[in-house]
């Protein structure tokens, strides 16, 4: 079997402050619409912090720190690959909030965020994002079917 393997890094970020607000995004790329939190593709050779951090300064125009490792989340692609996203949290920014092509990005209530048309499964991301207990979402295939489970 080999060790080696196609695999995407990407990130996510979920920004908190004090006041029991969340940053999210309007994502608008159809390839996965809705409303979900900033992140993107981690850059060869990148280090995964440097590229959250990136990621969220590129989406938001925030600069963050001390992203805290949190959880994952991975999927098969179509094309065999791992698709992995590396999910951040932090409560520590600075800069002025500015949106992006890839979706508007604006501040809400944490308890309003179900109100909200969410990307899919995002619901089951959040579920990570909190979770003291689970720290993966991995979805695995059986037959033609994928499911997830929480890890
Ligand atoms: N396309 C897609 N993105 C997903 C899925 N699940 C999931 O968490 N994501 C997240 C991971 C990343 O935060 C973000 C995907 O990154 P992106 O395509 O916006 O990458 P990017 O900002 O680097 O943009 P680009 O330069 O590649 O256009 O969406 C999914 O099923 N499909």
């Amino acid at each position: 079997m080999s060790r080696s393997e196609q695999a995407i890094f990407t990130n996510m970020c979920m920004i908190y402050d004090s006041t029991g607000q969340i940053l999210v995004q309007d994502r608008v790329k159809s390839d996965w619409s809705g409303i979900t939190f900033p992140g993107g593709h981690v850059q060869q050779a990148e280090s995964f912090t440097t590229s959250v951090i990136r990621e969220v300064y590129e989406e938001t125009g925030l600069t963050i720190s001390s992203p805290t490792l949190c959880g994952i989340k991975q999927f098969q692609t179509s094309a065999g690959e791992r698709y992995v996203v590396f999910l951040y949290k932090t409560n520590e920014f600075t800069g002025e909030l500015q949106s992006s092509r890839e979706g508007k990005v604006f501040w809400i209530k944490k308890e309003n965020l179900f109100d909200y048309q969410l990307a899919h499964d995002f619901e089951k991301m959040v579920h990570i994002f909190e979770s003291e207990d689970d720290s993966e979402l991995y979805y695995y295939q059986d037959g033609e079917h994928s499911y997830s489970k929480f890890l």
